[in-house]
């Protein structure tokens, strides 16, 4: 077996407040990424998603302290020097954000920026014309149309779709090793977002890239993931193979999660939302991080919290009580 492109150890990311412990909002979590894979992370808002993606590209917030082990391809991320870390960027992992408005610089031209992300990592040193040859077969790649036109266009002169195809275009650019995707489709409407989810899986398919997509949306971890890991409060409570996590879910959270999704083979089905709200990180909570909202919760989970544990081959959950279909299925 080839070695993980991405292997992350018991990362914790938290914010020190004054005469307060820190608020501790990623902990313990822990996973690989092979060359190669697609892996989707889920859960509700606030779940450490976010945090977890940037840490691999230590993009958090200036004020966050982060723990535990990063490594890619073998290398301590975080003992990298920033000039390390800049050149890592962009040329073996590169990252899709939420929003593509502040991701390009406003005054610039949106050819000249994807321009210039090649150029510094291009070991062949293009000259001008080849560059721009590249940006707008990229932006042709991501289905916008006159491209060597609208490589001269500013931000504000796209829609918010076609930011986020060109930032997708300048994102893989360099063929990436490993690109992180947040939430990369949620400002999108319904055909645009069809077409950045084939650009991902064609990237995958042609350069072999590694995805970590983050999504809400399960029918996206369905129809791209191999593998998925489902968070809840800072912690990774369920990470195993797509189709086995989703159709016989271990971990009562996960369950919890699904039974709120529209399903279309069910249209008219009433959607169950999860009952309460997840724990504020500034309060500590004892035991299992779920148990307040878990219909099965027993006296110990209150009290101590479980690790995430095999279930199955290459299925993990954290749970005291990992569940069967039947079970879900009595309730
Ligand atoms: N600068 C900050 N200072 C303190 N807490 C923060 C800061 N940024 C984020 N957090 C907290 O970190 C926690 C995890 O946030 P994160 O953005 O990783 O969640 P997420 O799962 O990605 O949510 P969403 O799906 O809404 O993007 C949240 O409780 C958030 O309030």
């Amino acid at each position: 077996m080839s070695a993980p492109l991405l292997s992350i150890r018991e990362l914790g990311v938290s914010f020190p407040r004054k005469e307060a412990p820190s608020t501790t909002v990623v902990e313990g979590v822990s996973f690989d990424i092979m060359p190669g894979e697609i892996v989707g992370i889920v859960g509700e808002s606030g779940s450490g998603k976010s945090m977890t993606a940037r840490s691999v590209l230590r993009l958090l917030p200036k004020s966050a302290e982060l723990s535990g082990s990063i490594r890619f391809r073998g290398r301590e991320i975080p003992e990298m020097t920033d000039e390390e870390i800049r050149d890592m960027r962009g040329a073996l992992v590169s990252m899709v954000f939420q929003d593509p408005m502040t991701s390009f610089n406003p005054v610039l031209r949106i050819g000249d920026q994807i321009g210039e992300a090649i150029a510094l990592h291009d070991r062949a040193r293009r000259g001008r014309r080849a560059l721009r040859d590249r940006v707008a077969k990229l932006l042709a790649l991501v289905g916008i149309a006159d491209p060597a036109e609208r490589a001269r266009s500013y931000p504000h002169e796209f829609s918010g779709g076609m930011r986020q195809r060109a930032l997708t275009a300048m994102a893989v650019a360099n063929s990436p090793a490993l690109l992180i995707a947040d939430e990369p489709t949620t400002a999108l409407d319904v055909t645009v977002q069809d077409q950045v989810l084939s650009l991902l899986r064609e990237l995958n398919e042609n350069s072999g890239t590694a995805i970590l997509l983050i999504t809400h949306n399960i029918a996206v971890v369905a129809s791209l993931c191999r593998r998925v890991i489902v968070m809840y409060a800072g912690r990774v409570i369920e990470d195993g193979p797509t189709d086995e996590v989703l159709t016989a879910p271990r971990h009562p959270y996960t369950w919890s999660l699904l039974q709120s999704v529209p399903r279309i083979d069910q249209a008219g089905t009433r959607l169950t939302a999860i009952k309460g709200q997840p724990p504020d990180p500034a309060t500590p909570l004892a035991g299992c991080k779920f148990h307040p909202r878990c219909p099965w919760a027993e006296q110990r989970c209150g009290e101590q919290e479980p690790a995430l544990s095999p279930i199955g081959e290459a299925h993990g959950v954290r749970c005291w009580l990992p569940m069967n279909g039947i079970a879900a299925a009595a309730q």
